[in-house]
């Protein structure tokens, strides 16, 4: 197969090596907008900035050529930007006659005025923007780092169309990397998304040594929160149960490789939203996606106390100390409603 990546950040990066080291040969592009980068990715054969010491297999070219024209010649096409470049890169792939599959987890975080919506999912933008792709997404729980070294991970192609899952398991499924299939597109998308912002919210649980409990609780009411709102928006429960829902909530939420995890754990230490941003060189999504979770989620009458927890966080009108009061002196409720 011919693959086209577009984005050259860690994620992007990460799974352009796993589909360049195939045994069966797939040729891939990796492209950047940075021409400078273009040229470091080329002249060392590594990506210096996001992942450094991992050479890049020989099947793996880097360009930073016209997407649109790179895309026309592809058999399958990934878009590897942050969600807030989502819209713009399927602006220009419209008109791609391949399949085209997104790697970002999140809602669009701001009010678009010109489309007169806001807080979309990966899948209403390409409604709204390029309908006519065929697409869809690949989630699940995966560290770029461990995918580059090629370490034992499990994905999720998510697609109303057979024809991009395919195409994915077909590009990415390896002996390191095994792909499964799901055509319940919202449930894969909420999940992504919504295990960032609770990844917030356990790092700073155990910046503050709240303790195992405290984790677990708010892994468990977490996942009940995300599949509340992923039911509202027409998902299937069972999702929540998989790879791209408790799957990725686990790793992301317990694992000190997550960016959004860390984003907790400084600000439990004091640090400010924006030093905690700097200091991490990459996109934290649940930053960027908290406050739109909680619009849609109050937009559905859907109840998300963790989430409005962290918004409230984020935004400054919570201490970091006073979180788990907030959170703890909740009404006694159902575990199950
Ligand atoms: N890193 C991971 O382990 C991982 C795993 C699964 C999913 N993801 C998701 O994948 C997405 C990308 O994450 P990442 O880790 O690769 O991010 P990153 O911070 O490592 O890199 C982001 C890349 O996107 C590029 N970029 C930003 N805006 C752009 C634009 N307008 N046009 C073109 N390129 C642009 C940046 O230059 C950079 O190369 C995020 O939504 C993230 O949640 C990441
Ligand atoms: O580093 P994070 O927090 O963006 O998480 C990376 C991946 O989404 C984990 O599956």
């Amino acid at each position: 197969m011919k693959i086209v990546v577009l984005g050259a950040g860690a994620w992007g990066t990460a799974l352009a090596m796993g589909a360049a080291r195939q045994p069966g040969g797939h040729s891939v592009a990796l492209w950047a907008r940075d021409g400078q980068q273009v040229a470091d990715m080329q002249a060392r054969r590594q990506n210096a900035r996001y992942l450094p010491g991992i050479d890049f297999p020989p099947a793996l070219s880097v360009s930073g050529a016209d997407p649109l024209a790179l895309a026309r010649s592809a058999d399958l096409v990934i878009v590897a930007t942050p969600m807030a470049a989502l819209r713009s890169m399927l602006l220009a792939l419209r008109g791609c006659p391949a399949p085209v599959a997104w790697l970002c987890k999140g809602f669009e975080a701001v009010a678009s005025a010109d489309s007169g919506s806001y807080g979309l999912l990966a899948h209403e933008v390409c409604a709204q923007v390029a309908p006519d792709l065929i697409a869809g997404v690949l989630s699940g729980p995966s560290f770029a780092q461990e995918v580059a070294r090629g370490q034992p991970t499990a994905l999720v192609a998510a697609s109303r169309h057979a024809l991009v899952r395919d195409a994915l398991v077909a590009a990415f499924h390896s002996p390191s990397l095994r792909v499964y299939a799901n055509d319940d597109i919202v449930g894969v998308e909420v999940g992504g998304a919504v295990k960032n912002v609770l990844a917030i919210a356990t790092g700073l649980c155990d910046g503050l040594n709240l303790g195992l409990n405290a984790r677990a609780a708010l892994i468990t009411r977490g996942l009940a929160e995300m599949t509340r709102l992923g039911v509202a928006l027409g998902a299937r429960p069972d999702t929540f149960m998989g790879l791209s829902g408790m799957g990725d909530l686990v790793l992301t939420a317990t694992g000190d490789l997550s960016r959004n995890r860390r984003v907790g754990l400084l600000l439990a230490q004091g640090q400010t939203l924006q030093q905690a941003v700097d200091s991490l060189g990459h996109v934290a999504e649940g930053v960027y996606c908290a406050r739109t979770v909680a619009q849609r989620a109050a937009g559905l009458g859907v109840d998300m106390p963790i989430t409005q927890a962290v918004v409230a966080l984020l935004d400054g009108q919570l201490a970091s100390a006073d979180a788990v009061g907030l959170l703890m002196g909740r009404d006694p409720a159902s575990e199950l409603r």
